[in-house]
């Protein structure tokens, strides 16, 4: 089956010019340069309302003079009935007094019909980036006003009751039909590959996702990964590759570590993503892209860019679209849903049954801070089914991996310890080491859910001495 050239813009954009010649030319350059081909002609300007009133137009390309309705007409009703349709106009006349009319109307843009076609398009492709971003703010309130998905079906893999990650599923449904990249950024093991894979489902492009770890990458190998190269192009190259953009086609292109891109690499990206166009090694004709491109890092892009390791010019396209999953320990809710998730996997994986587990165990793994992520837990449930012979599932596997939480006293670099004197107010006098013994004590005992196996590893203390200190505490002492 032949797969059907995919639409961009993801609205329609009405050209109206009486001139047919004119129509033709401006739709063969949006076409051939800028990949615009969701586009719809009109020549008589009595019929404009009317094929504006079918809905699913976001741009009009407006001729000023025209037989029967002026432009100047057109472009006020539109702005009335339309409000949420930008207008470009195109005339034919160069004169300041027209355009400031039209502008002050509310036109987008004001071009006056020359040899520079070029400009018209980038002019074009920016009101077409503008009425998406407008349209995707617009969706994004109303999704987090009324709480809802529209396809729940593409979010099924990811397992969460969170109210953040909820969030992100608004926004990335928000954004996931525009042809802008988007950029997802978390740490490691928090689901960056299963989000790209839901951006790709919940996209509707009919092609394939395409992913590479970029990682590592260098610049050679990058360019003929993703460009591809003609044969003789070098010595080794004795037939044609196929590059990943030209395998993405219609599809997505995932590129996974993106932050440990080479800086030379990065420029190559960037004019991808900017133009739209690249050369396959040993090629001098350029060929066009036509995948969208989704991107994930557990780097910080951010501080990366003012280090000057990361292109801040690549970094802001990267932007336009950017999905953050928040850690594990910030969802902390999740961790019973993901454990008994992931248990089920290992038992069915093993062949065996599924274990039951101590109530404890949820509380254990609650304080602690899973650098991992769900990845590790992953790990941790599959390890301790594995060992397991009992029906019920004993601590001591989650124990084992969880080594940090058994941290002695004195292991400062391993903890959370607060590096001023934030934890006082200077305006009180200080508590005494008792007073500040107890609140600790009484903090991890609910930490632990009364645990005081887990409440001593909490604090680095022994259980007996744990013990004796509630004893005492009790006592009132
Ligand atoms: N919310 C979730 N529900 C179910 N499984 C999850 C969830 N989040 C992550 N996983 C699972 O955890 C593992 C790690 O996820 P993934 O590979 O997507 O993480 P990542 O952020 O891309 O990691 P890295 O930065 O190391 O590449 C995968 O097996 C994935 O299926």
């Amino acid at each position: 089956m032949i797969p059907r050239k995919s639409l961009y813009p993801s609205f329609k954009v009405l050209i109206v010019d009486d001139e047919e010649p004119f129509i033709r030319s401006l739709s063969i350059a949006l076409e051939r340069s800028a990949g615009i081909n969701n586009l719809t002609r009109c020549q008589d300007s009595r019929e404009v309302m009317g094929i504006l009133a079918q809905g699913g137009f976001g741009l009009v390309l407006l001729d000023l003079n025209m037989p029967w309705l002026s432009g100047d007409k057109l472009l006020s009703s539109i702005i009335e009935e339309h409000p949420e349709v930008g207008v470009i106009i195109i005339s034919g006349i160069n004169q300041i007094e027209p355009a400031v009319r039209c502008m002050k109307l509310g036109a987008y843009d004001y071009f006056v019909k020359t040899n520079e076609e070029d400009r018209l398009v980038l002019g074009v492709n920016r009101a077409i980036q503008m009425v998406e971003m407008s349209k995707e703010h617009k969706e994004i309130r109303s999704r987090l006003l009324h709480d809802r998905l529209e396809n729940p079906e593409a979010f099924e893999e990811i397992l969460t009751g969170d109210k953040a990650m909820r969030a992100v599923f608004q926004y990335l449904e928000s954004v996931a039909k525009s042809a802008m990249p988007i950029l997802i950024t978390g740490e490691s093991g928090v689901g960056k590959e299963l989000f790209a894979h839901t951006a790709h489902r919940l996209s509707g492009v009919e092609g394939p996702l395409v992913s590479i770890n970029v990682a590592g990458l260098d610049d050679n190998v990058f360019s003929d990964t993703l460009f591809g190269h003609a044969p003789g192009a070098f010595t080794s190259a004795h037939g044609v590759r196929k590059g990943m953009v030209e395998q993405a086609a219609q599809g997505t292109l995932f590129l996974d570590e993106i932050g440990d891109l080479s800086v030379t690499s990065q420029v190559k990206l960037l004019r991808l993503i900017q133009n739209g166009e690249y050369y396959p090694l040993g090629n001098d004709r350029p060929k066009r892209m036509n995948a969208r491109i989704v991107v994930a890092t557990n780097q910080d892009l951010d501080k990366k860019q003012a280090k000057g390791e990361f292109r801040k010019d690549l970094y802001y396209r990267l932007c336009a679209h950017h999905v953050h999953i928040p850690p594990l320990r910030e969802r902390k809710g999740d961790i019973p849903l993901l454990l008994n998730h992931f248990l089920g996997e290992a038992a069915d994986a093993l062949g065996k049954k599924r274990p039951t587990y101590p109530r404890e165990l949820e509380t254990l793994l609650a304080n602690y801070p899973f650098p991992g992520n769900v990845r590790e837990l992953q790990a941790m449930a599959h390890d301790a089914v594995s060992t397991h012979k009992a029906k019920m599932l004993s601590l001591d596997a989650f124990k084992r991996k969880i080594g940090s939480m058994t941290l002695p006293a004195h292991d400062h670099d391993a903890r959370d310890v607060p590096e001023d004197e934030s934890v006082f107010v200077s305006s009180k006098s200080l508590p005494s080491v008792h007073d500040v013994t107890d609140l600790l004590v009484t903090e991890a005992m609910k930490r632990a859910d009364g645990n005081q196996s887990i409440a001593s590893r909490l604090i680095g203390i022994s259980q007996p001495a744990l013990s004796k200190r509630l004893k005492k505490m009790k006592q009132g002492d």
